[in-house]
C-alpha cells in the first residue's frame, strides 16, 4: 500500500486543470488520508476553478493513478485554491502560452462591455490597425466566440493558411487576425460549450503562428454572463479596456464588466466612450444624442483614465478595398490614433 507522502509525490505530477501548473507546484493537494486495512485512500485537491469537464477529468486521472497502485477505493473531495496561489500561477501558466505567440513581451489587451451593441469589436478592429500604423506588431483574436465579427468588419474574405501543425494568422491592414469566423461554415450559429470554449481559446494562443508581437488585442464576448466569465477566466494575464456609451444607464452596466475584470485579476487600462456625440458637417455643432456623462462616470468609479470619446459617424470606405467598420480617414480615425499614441505610453510605462 502506498505511503501518504507516495501519493503526494503520484498526484503532484497531475496538472491543475485550470492553470496548467503540477498540483506540486500549486500545493494543490491539501490532504491524504489513507486506510490501510480498507485499502481506501482519500484526497482533498484543492484547483484553480471548481466545476467542469476539466474537474471530472482530473478526477478520472486520481482514481485511475490511486487504484494502478493498489488503492481498492478512492475518495476525492475538490476545493477552490486562495486567491494568492491562483494569480501566482496564472502568472506562470500566462507566460508559458506568451512564448508560444513570441519572445515574451507581448502586452495582452482585451476589449470588454457591459452588454452587446456598443461597438465593441469595432473598437477592437480599429484600435487594432490604429497601433499597426503607430509602427506596432499587433494581432486580434476575435474572442467574442457566439458573436465573431472581426474578420467582416475588416473585409476579410480569405481562410486562416496553415503550415505543419500550425495556423497561419490572416493579414490586414498589418494586423494579424484569427476568429472563429474561420474555423466554422458559412455563418451558422456555435452551440460549443465550457470545455470546448477553452480548447478553442487555447488553440488560438498555442496552434497559431503569431511571431512576435508587441500588442495581442481580444475582442471579448459582450456583457457579463457566464459565456464572458469563463473567457475572462480562461485569458492569460491581460489587461483590459471597457467600451461604453455616454449614456449613465450604459455606463452603470459597464461598471459590471470593470468589476468582472478586477475580479479575474486583470487591470484595467482605461475606459473608451463610443458614439459620444454627432457632429453636424455643415454647422459643426454637436449633438449628444445618447446623453452625456457616462464615460466619464464609468472612468471616476474605476479610477482609471477616459482613454477618448469617438463620435457617431460610419467608416468611408472605397469599393477596391472593402473593409466596412474600419476607419481610415477623418475625425473618427484621429482619435482612434490618439487612444493607440495613450495606450502605447501607458504600456510602455508600467
Ligand atoms: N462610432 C460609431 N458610429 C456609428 N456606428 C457605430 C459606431 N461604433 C459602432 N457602430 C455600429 O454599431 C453597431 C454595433 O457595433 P459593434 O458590433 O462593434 O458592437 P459590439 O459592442 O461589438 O456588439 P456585440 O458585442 O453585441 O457584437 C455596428 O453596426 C457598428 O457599425
Amino acid at each position: 500500500m502506498l505511503t501518504i507522502k507516495e501519493v503526494e509525490e503520484l498526484l503532484g505530477e497531475l496538472k491543475d486543470p485550470i492553470l496548467n501548473v503540477p498540483l506540486k507546484e500549486t500545493e494543490g493537494i491539501k490532504e491524504v488520508k489513507i486506510k490501510e486495512e480498507k485499502s481506501h485512500i482519500s484526497v482533498k485537491i484543492a484547483i484553480g476553478r471548481m466545476g467542469g469537464q476539466e474537474q471530472l477529468d482530473l478526477q478520472t486521472k486520481v482514481v485511475n493513478i490511486l487504484k494502478e497502485n493498489g488503492a481498492e477505493t478512492v475518495g476525492i473531495r475538490f476545493e477552490e485554491l486562495d486567491d494568492d496561489l491562483i494569480e501566482q500561477h496564472r502568472g506562470s501558466a500566462g507566460s508559458e502560452t506568451e512564448n508560444n505567440i513570441s519572445d515574451g513581451n507581448t502586452e495582452f489587451i482585451a476589449i470588454a462591455s457591459g452588454k452587446g451593441g456598443v461597438g465593441k469589436s469595432t473598437v477592437s478592429v480599429n484600435l487594432a490597425v490604429s497601433l499597426a500604423k503607430q509602427g506596432k506588431k499587433v494581432g486580434i483574436i476575435d474572442a467574442d466566440i457566439y458573436g465573431f465579427s472581426v474578420p467582416d468588419m475588416m473585409g476579410i474574405v480569405e481562410k486562416p493558411g496553415v503550415d505543419g501543425e500550425k495556423i497561419i494568422p490572416v493579414e490586414r491592414y498589418g494586423v494579424k487576425v484569427i476568429s472563429m469566423a474561420f474555423f466554422v461554415e458559412e455563418n451558422t450559429p456555435v452551440i460549443w460549450r465550457g470545455p470546448m470554449l477553452g480548447k478553442m481559446l487555447t488553440s488560438f494562443f498555442n496552434e497559431v503562428e503569431w511571431g512576435e508581437l508587441d500588442y495581442l488585442l481580444l475582442d471579448l464576448p459582450p456583457g457579463t454572463g457566464d459565456i464572458a466569465l469563463d473567457v475572462h477566466q480562461m485569458l492569460p494575464h491581460s489587461k483590459e479596456i471597457i467600451v461604453t456609451t455616454p449614456h449613465p444607464t450604459a455606463a452603470f452596466v459597464a461598471a459590471r464588466a470593470g468589476s468582472m475584470a478586477l475580479h479575474t485579476k486583470h487591470e484595467i487600462l482605461g475606459v473608451i466612450e463610443n458614439m459620444s456625440y454627432f457632429e453636424s458637417e455643415n454647422t459643426g455643432q454637436k449633438e449628444y444624442i445618447f446623453g452625456t456623462g457616462g464615460g466619464e462616470k464609468l472612468a471616476l468609479d474605476l479610477e482609471v483614465p477616459l482613454l477618448g470619446q469617438l463620435p457617431l459617424g460610419q467608416p468611408e470606405w472605397d469599393q477596391d478595398d472593402f473593409a466596412p467598420s474600419i476607419y481610415k480617414k477623418g475625425k473618427i480615425s484621429e482619435v482612434y490614433e490618439e487612444i493607440a499614441e495613450r495606450i502605447i505610453s501607458e504600456t510602455n510605462e508600467k
